[in-house]
């Protein structure tokens, strides 16, 4: 059942790329690719200002439909330049079990000594 509902990104993944031939009057995702990039960032923008003030106002209904709207959106603009819902689900997968703390010092000690290289 919950791998059911996980398919639906890959399901719209591929309704998405598939828009792709379709004419923006008859698809409102085939309208956003016709608007452009930076119309469909500007989505995203606005889906997680929403989501933002949903979260504020603790109103918990309203949170989910914003989070919605703004992974829609996004996919929108991955699909758009090429993307996949497949290949965020691959990153997060392999983030998976990874703290964040411990990504985040690996990076650090990764990044060369302020000043090598000048
Ligand atoms: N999941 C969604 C989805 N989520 C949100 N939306 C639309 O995203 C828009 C976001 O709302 P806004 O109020 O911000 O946008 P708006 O002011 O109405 O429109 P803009 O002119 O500003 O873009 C609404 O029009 C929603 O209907 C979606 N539209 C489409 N899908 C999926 O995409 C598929 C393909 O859609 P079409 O291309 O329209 O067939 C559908 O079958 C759905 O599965």
């Amino acid at each position: 059942m919950v791998s059911e509902k996980v398919e639906i990104l890959s399901r719209l993944s591929q309704t998405l790329e598939a828009r792709k031939g379709a004419a923006p009057d008859s698809s409102y995702v085939a309208s956003l690719y016709a608007r452009g990039v930076d119309v469909m960032a500007r989505k995203v923008g606005e889906e997680a200002v929403e989501t933002i003030l949903a979260a504020k106002d603790r109103d918990h209904p309203a949170l989910v439909r914003e989070i919605a709207d703004l992974w829609f959106h996004s996919l929108v603009l991955l699909v758009d330049q090429g993307g996949s819902a497949q290949e965020v689900l691959n990153e997060l997968t392999r983030r998976e079990g990874v703290s964040g703390h411990i990504e985040k010092a690996a990076r650090q000690d990764a990044q060369p000594p302020q000043g090598a290289g000048s």
